[in-house]
């Protein structure tokens, strides 16, 4: 259903090959042999523990970290070098406290369009419409002027995605980009990331450690345990029995309960459903 949206769209779309990747650290083997292919415009939850490796697969397909061995392909060529149409976006998402909602997306054409224009503000027209655009996506063109400091911890992280997503990727990785929220927030985010991919096409990748809001939005899983995959499927496969197997020893019970993750923050309820009209 995603990728006949997608199709639509006119955006482009990327498929994603994971070919034995492996990292390690002195001793340490952050990624253990992982392999996996997301064909475009799929929306995929990596799941794991702290430490598991979730951060540092993801840092290896944006080409932020050179992997021991294995090679990232996307639509058939290496990940050797970082790339604008792949965006990254962290939990700590550093936008700017004191520029705007509209400056902060802006900047991120600085991916497109180089650090001189940026620093000098020389943004074409069609660059600032892309800001707006982008704005729109996450639901905070309203709030375009508002300061990024007086924007609560969901908005800024709206705002770090806007940012994203004016560099125009063709796919988006989300490092735990909801760690630091409150639930509701991070409700809030995720649905919007879910919207961005969809309108956007974008082949997409979140890191999470939380299991309900993962099977909540997420439409396949991967799973790593100290570096290795051990899970890659479904939300229909990712049963009681595979949360253990990603979890180990961890106690898993109350992560698996998804009434709560059924209750978005108002603010979700209110601009989403607004934003869905807008944007069917
Ligand atoms: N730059 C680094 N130098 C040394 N060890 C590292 C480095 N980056 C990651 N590691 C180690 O690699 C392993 C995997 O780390 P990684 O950050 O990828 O896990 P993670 O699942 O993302 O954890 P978290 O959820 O806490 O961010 C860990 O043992 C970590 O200590």
């Amino acid at each position: 259903m995603i990728n006949e949206a997608a199709s639509k769209s006119g955006y482009q779309m990327s498929k994603i090959v994971v070919d034995n990747l492996r990292k390690t650290y002195g001793d340490t083997v952050a990624l253990d042999d992982v392999s996996f292919e997301v064909p475009a415009g799929e929306f995929v939850i990596i799941l794991g523990v702290s430490g598991s490796g979730k951060s540092t697969l993801l840092r290896c397909m944006s080409a932020l970290t050179e992997p021991t061995e294995g090679q990232v392909l996307i639509d058939g060529e290496p990940m050797t070098t970082t790339r604008p149409e792949v965006a990254m976006i962290f939990q700590q998402h550093n936008i700017v406290g004191d520029m705007s909602a509209y400056s902060n997306a802006l900047s991120g054409g600085i991916n497109r369009t180089g650090l001189l224009e940026s620093i000098f503000q020389l943004h074409d027209d069609e660059e600032k419409q892309r800001a707006l655009e982008a704005l729109d996506t996450v639901g905070l063109l309203d709030e375009a002027e508002k300061k990024g400091r007086r924007m609560s911890g969901g908005q800024q992280q709206r705002v770090g995605i806007a940012r994203a997503l004016t560099q125009l990727p063709e796919v988006l990785l989300a490092d735990e980009p909801v760690a630091s929220l409150d639930p509701g927030s991070a409700q809030d985010v995720m649905r919007y990331m879910q919207h961005a991919s969809e309108e956007r096409a974008l082949t997409t990748f979140i890191s999470l450690h939380q299991v309900n809001i993962a099977r909540k939005y997420g439409q396949r899983f991967i799973g790593l345990h100290d570096g290795k995959k051990v899970f890659d499927g479904y939300r229909e496969d990712l049963t009681i029995d595979a949360v253990d197997k990603i979890y180990g020893e961890i106690d898993t019970d109350g992560m698996f309960v998804t009434d709560e993750a059924d209750t978005p923050s108002d603010e979700l309820a209110d601009g989403a459903s607004k934003h869905t009209e807008a944007k069917p």
